[in-house]
């Protein structure tokens, strides 16, 4: 599955270079305004911070949430007080699009995260295109020197990559690239199981200097908490913010927990 949704998501890639060459769109990142610093944003503090995502639908959910206006719901997530929006861009399983990463952008003025598939450095130079000031890096779908390539290429825009690892080799391999920030996503992306434990499992071999982040399963101010006492600097939560009628307070009562 995994490999599908990246072989995917670099086919749309490729068809999207078709219509709008390499060149231009790293013309068009390197004039945007300077990305902003996501990790100062992102930085450990007495409170847990939250990543709050935007996501129509998923492989294992489905449809979750129509989202008719973006730009509201990331307004919304600010004002909750999320350091951080991530928006999934992936078109055909999560309804997302760079279009929507643009919206963001212009509403917000928060660190903005490109959650996708990303394979390419066509894609990176996309994201930083459309205004990101992050971009995932998903280290169970790419090789070591591809992933060190986009690691390197995400940092040269002046971009925070976001490794995400789910197994104590993969936090090794993220490790090894000195990123200074690493996700543990608790949902196996090959078999969509949850283990929300993982996260307590891995914090420890998270380098010291690396900020910490758990990624999904959580439901309820108690998740957040569980997160925050296995060590989590940062939480990434998408579907019980999307699927809430207030995600503005749900997000106060998640940064109290
Ligand atoms: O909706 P949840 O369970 O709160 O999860 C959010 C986020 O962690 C999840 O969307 C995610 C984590 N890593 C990913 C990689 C690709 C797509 C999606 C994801």
């Amino acid at each position: 599955m995994l490999a599908d949704l990246t072989a995917n998501a670099v086919s749309d890639a490729r068809a999207r270079e078709v219509g709008r060459p390499i060149a231009e769109v790293e013309r068009a990142a390197l004039a945007r305004p300077a990305a902003i610093d996501a990790l100062a944003a992102l930085a450990p503090a007495d409170r847990v911070r939250i990543i709050a995502e935007i996501k129509r639908s998923s492989p294992s959910r489905g449809s979750l949430a129509a989202i008719a206006d973006p730009a509201a719901l990331a307004r919304s997530y600010e004002l909750g007080g999320a350091s951080a929006i991530s928006v999934l861009t992936e078109g055909r399983k999560f309804g997302g699009s760079l279009a929507d990463l643009e919206l963001v952008r212009e509403t917000v003025s928060l660190p903005v995260l490109r959650k996708d598939f990303i394979a390419t450095p066509y894609q990176v130079f996309e994201a930083r295109a459309a205004g990101a000031d992050l971009v995932l890096l998903i280290v169970a779908a790419l090789d070591q020197p591809v992933l060190a390539e986009l690691h390197a290429l995400i940092l040269e825009l002046g971009m925070t990559p976001l490794v995400e690892t789910h197994s104590a080799d993969e936090v090794e391999r993220a490790a090894d690239l000195g990123a200074k920030l690493i996700g543990v996503n608790a949902r196996d992306l090959t078999t969509f199981e949850l283990d929300a434990d993982l996260f307590g499992r891995l914090a420890g071999r998270i380098p010291a200097d690396a900020i910490r982040v758990a990624e999904s399963a959580v439901k309820h101010a108690a998740d957040v908490a569980h997160y925050r006492d296995a060590g989590a600097d940062v939480v990434l939560v998408g579907e019980a913010l999307v699927t809430d009628g207030d995600p503005e307070s749900t997000l106060r009562r998640f940064l109290e927990a």
